[in-house]
């Protein structure tokens, strides 16, 4: 009965703040936002063994517009979320605190940004800094804290508490370095948030001014709001700090429309849709389990700089297989093991009668003593380029391992009976997909393919055998060479080659200069 009245309460709730009239938002707040770049993927790679990473790509659909946020529609959002919407404060600073460590950890490798200064002022913006220190405490960074005004408060004393547990230490004003450089290669700058009015008193302003002097390191993080900026107008008096990465909590403020710095992330995955669409906010999909997503231009990068210095396990030739197929066996096993992506991906390089060579990925759909097999249409130019010439070679890069596997030798067909079985086995539509492709011929346009599946969907609608295309099936690759490479510091990596000679069965290993 008491429960009922409450559910009914809360509904009531919900619907007030749902049919309330928005704050509007003009369009002229709406930003461009891209998805993650190849680049940024890049930039994101780590230097050792490493498990999957659970991003994604976001799609085009991502691409479109950011929405920017006023004080006061900031301020509404946070009472709505912690009033009708049920989240407490501890949650959604979590969750904030969360964002900002996988944020920095997205863009500044611990390798490299180990000394992490978080600098924490008194609202909940210091409170995003005290829990963003703790996440990156537990990604292998060093943080230390600046937390000059503390607030008596239960959840602000737990942070402490916490951080102190983990022997985080608390450094006062006065003991700051005078050198910021020396001791830190990442300031946290944690001290204002939406809540910011004003000009910043002490000892806020002494430390701001210290922020606007440094130089290139330490890299500056603001959470929110770059402190001592105006939270609408932004750095509108000029010399304000300069945050290298801004990330906005919740969706971006006005202010970030001035951030000009190259690292612009949003955080707070928490935002129901029912606030989104209250407030018309155009905010990107976060990429598979991050707390975070890139918004913004991506970042300018010097391509010629863009380099990952590969530390893995070392690969001696007393511990591989006399057999290399039960050592692809081993490392394939590995990558899968690892949680890696289509690890069966390889591409495939052919030549035609030209000798002219052309490069494709394919998947491989079985392997043993016998060869290495891949599907594909018969009649494209792989598949013409094989019949001029029935030698190709094999790639695998496993990128999270630092390995690379080299697999070369002649090709033929498999047999039809092979072909048929693996074709039935294929998802129906990919089936009709095979048929409607004639691959490597010119399309006039993707409607042609797509009218045709249609047709052919509605034609085996009723589950009857869909008939494999004579020109469709498997090519078995017999390896007469392979090479198993692991990346090493220093480009001195390891690679060690498998070769046949004529008339012996035995394989030769060979370790091969890097
Ligand atoms: N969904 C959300 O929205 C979420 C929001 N979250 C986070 O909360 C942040 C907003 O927090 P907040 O409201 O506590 O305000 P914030 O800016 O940290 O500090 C206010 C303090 O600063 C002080 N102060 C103000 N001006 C000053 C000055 N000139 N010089 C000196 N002091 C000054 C002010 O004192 P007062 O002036 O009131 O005396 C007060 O003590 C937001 O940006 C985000 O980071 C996330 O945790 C979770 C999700
Ligand atoms: C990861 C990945 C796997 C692929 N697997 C296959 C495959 O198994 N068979 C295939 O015919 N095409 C596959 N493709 C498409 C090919 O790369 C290629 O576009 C297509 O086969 C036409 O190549 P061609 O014109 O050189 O013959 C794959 C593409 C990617 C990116
Ligand atoms: C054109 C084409 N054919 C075949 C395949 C292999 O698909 P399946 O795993 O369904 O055999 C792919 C995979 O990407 C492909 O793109
Ligand atoms: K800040």
């Amino acid at each position: 009965m008491r429960r009922t009245v409450i559910r009914r309460r809360v509904t009531r709730m919900i619907s007030a703040f749902l049919f309330q009239p928005p704050l509007p938002i003009s369009p002229k707040h709406q930003y461009s936002l891209l998805p993650l770049t190849t680049t940024q993927r890049f930039l994101t790679a780590s230097h050792s063994f490493r498990t999957l990473s659970t991003k994604s790509i976001p799609n085009m659909q991502d691409s479109a517009s950011v929405s920017y946020l006023s004080q006061r529609e900031a301020a509404e959002i946070d009472e709505t979320l912690m009033g009708p919407l049920g989240f407490s404060v501890d949650q959604l600073m979590e969750l904030a605190g969360l964002s900002v460590a996988t944020s920095v950890a997205e863009v500044y490798k611990p390798s490299e940004y180990s000394r992490v200064l978080a600098i924490c002022g008194p609202g909940n913006n210091g409170g995003d800094g005290l829990v963003a220190a703790r996440h990156l405490h537990h990604f292998g960074y060093k943080p230390s804290i600046c937390y000059p005004k503390r607030t008596s408060k239960s959840l602000y004393t737990g942070l402490v508490t916490q951080l102190e547990s983990l022997s985080v230490p608390f450094v006062s004003v006065e003991d700051l370095p005078e050198d910021l450089s020396e001791d830190f290669d990442v300031i946290i700058d944690a001290i204002f948030g939406f809540s910011f009015h004003g000009a910043p008193r002490p000892p806020f302003d002494a430390i701001i001014r210290r922020l606007q002097t440094l130089q290139k390191r330490p890299v500056i993080v603001s959470v929110d709001i770059p402190s001592g900026w105006h939270v609408e107008e932004g750095d509108h008096e000029g010399g304000g700090i300069k945050p290298d990465m801004l990330v906005s909590l919740t969706a971006p403020k006005l202010c970030a429309k001035s951030f000009s710095g190259p690292h612009h992330f949003l955080g707070g995955r928490f935002v129901p849709p029912s606030v989104a669409e209250k407030y018309k906010l155009e905010l990107p999909s976060y990429p598979g389990t991050s707390m975070c997503v890139r918004i913004g231009k991506p970042p300018k990068v010097d391509i010629s700089a863009m380099r990952v210095n590969y530390v893995s396990p070392e690969l001696l030739e007393d511990q591989v297989e006399s057999d290399p197929v039960l050592q692809f066996r081993k490392w394939f096993d590995e990558a899968v093991a690892a949680g890696l992506r289509e690890t069966n991906a390889m591409a495939l390089s052919t030549t035609n009668k030209d000798r002219k060579p052309s490069s494709r990925m394919v998947l491989l759909k079985g392997f043993d003593e016998n060869g290495f097999v891949w599907f594909t249409n018969y009649e494209s130019k792989k598949g013409s380029d094989l019949s001029e010439n029935p030698f190709a070679a094999l790639l695998f890069y496993w990128e999270d391992m630092n390995r690379q596997v080299r697999i070369e030798g002649p090709v033929e067909r498999i047999s039809e009976e092979e072909s048929e079985n693996y074709y039935h086995s294929r998802p129906r539509g990919s089936q009709i997909g095979a048929i409607v492709s004639k691959q490597s011929s010119v399309v006039p346009g993707r409607h042609v393919l797509y009218d045709e599946y249609e047709e052919l969907t509605k034609k085996y609608s009723d589950g009857s055998v869909i008939p494999k295309p004579k020109n469709w099936g498997g090519f078995r690759l017999k390896p007469n060479l392979f090479e198993f490479w692991q990346g090493q510091p220093s480009r001195l990596h390891d690679r060690l080659q498998y070769s046949l000679q004529e008339g012996n069965p035995a394989w030769i290993i060979r370790r091969l200069a890097p």
